[in-house]
């Protein structure tokens, strides 16, 4: 097989294996809405990519938006039988994604805000702006979680994706977070697709919100939309490498999870959950 054969082989296998999907959302747009939204939040801190205005930079942000949401539909478009529809649509969405810009502005000032005060090796908002992985890792959920809402297919994954092997901090856009969050020392942190946060809730590395189980019906396949992961209240600290598992499991309010627990039944509020403490040997005695 010469190269354009084994190109055509590829195509066409692709076809059948992906169902003959042939648009999706691109890679390269996704770091460019990112980044995009970053410099439209952030405008003192983040410069334009392309654009020389901020109110640019808003306008280019909603052109790339409308492209990929419409990319991301074309399945979609292509069983309804008009790509005209689903075009209007992914701008309508576009738009209504655009008018929250001030609501995420406002989120992401209180998550640095609620990280100011939670950190004193932080000297200040900048710090945490301009080099805190979390602040990046929320930025983009709470911008992928705005495209969820507003029912917007794949690109939100891929956002949070992209945020996730920037940072490790692994925010599926479906879970709820609530407001004023802080995660320090972002990394290795896996908040899964059905968690709800709370608010002004502390994660530290390590910190899973996971699944115990996953839920089967009758043929054995696994069922989708159903809660898998925890619900963590206001004011609770989840403190490095805990792990939290299971659909009902609750953590009451104002409770601490300690380092290296594992906990998969509920806590009532003001629980303090510990792993054992260290015991220290002493091998021999000091001269
Ligand atoms: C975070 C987690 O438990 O992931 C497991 C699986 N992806 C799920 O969503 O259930």
């Amino acid at each position: 097989m010469n190269s354009q054969q084994i190109a055509a082989h590829l195509m066409q296998n692709s076809c059948r294996m992906f169902k003959g999907r042939t648009c999706h959302p691109e890679p390269e747009a996704i770091r460019e809405i990112v980044l995009h939204a970053r410099a439209a939040l952030l405008p003192n801190y983040f410069e334009p990519q392309v654009t020389e205005t901020h109110a640019q930079t808003i306008d280019r942000l909603h052109q790339v938006l409308t492209e990929q949401i419409h990319r991301a539909s074309y399945q979609e478009c292509i069983h309804k039988g008009g790509t005209e529809e689903t075009r209007r649509t992914a701008a309508q969405k576009s738009t209504a994604f655009v008018e929250q810009l001030p609501l995420l502005q406002d989120m992401l000032y209180e998550d640095v805000m609620e990280t100011l005060q939670g950190d004193p090796a932080a000297t200040g908002p900048d710090e945490i702006i301009l080099t805190y992985p979390g602040i990046l890792a929320l930025g983009v959920y709470r911008a992928a979680h705005e495209l969820v809402k507003l029912g917007v297919p794949l690109l939100p994954r891929m956002m949070t994706e992209y945020a996730h092997r920037l940072t490790g901090v692994d925010l599926h856009p479906g879970a709820t977070i609530g407001r004023s969050i802080m995660i320090d020392h972002g990394t290795g942190i896996v908040v899964g697709e059905t968690a709800v946060v709370g608010n002004h809730v502390k994660i530290y590395q390590g910190v899973t919100l996971g699944a115990l189980y996953f839920p089967k019906d009758e043929q054995g396949m696994m069922l989708r939309e159903v809660k898998r992961h925890p619900t963590v209240e206001d004011y609770v600290i989840l403190y490095s490498n805990s792990t939290v598992l299971g659909g009902e499991t609750v953590i009451g309010h104002h409770s601490v999870i300690g380092s290296n627990t594992w906990v998969t039944r509920s806590v009532p509020p003001y629980s303090k959950v510990t792993y054992e403490t260290e015991s220290v040997v002493r091998t021999r005695e000091a001269h």
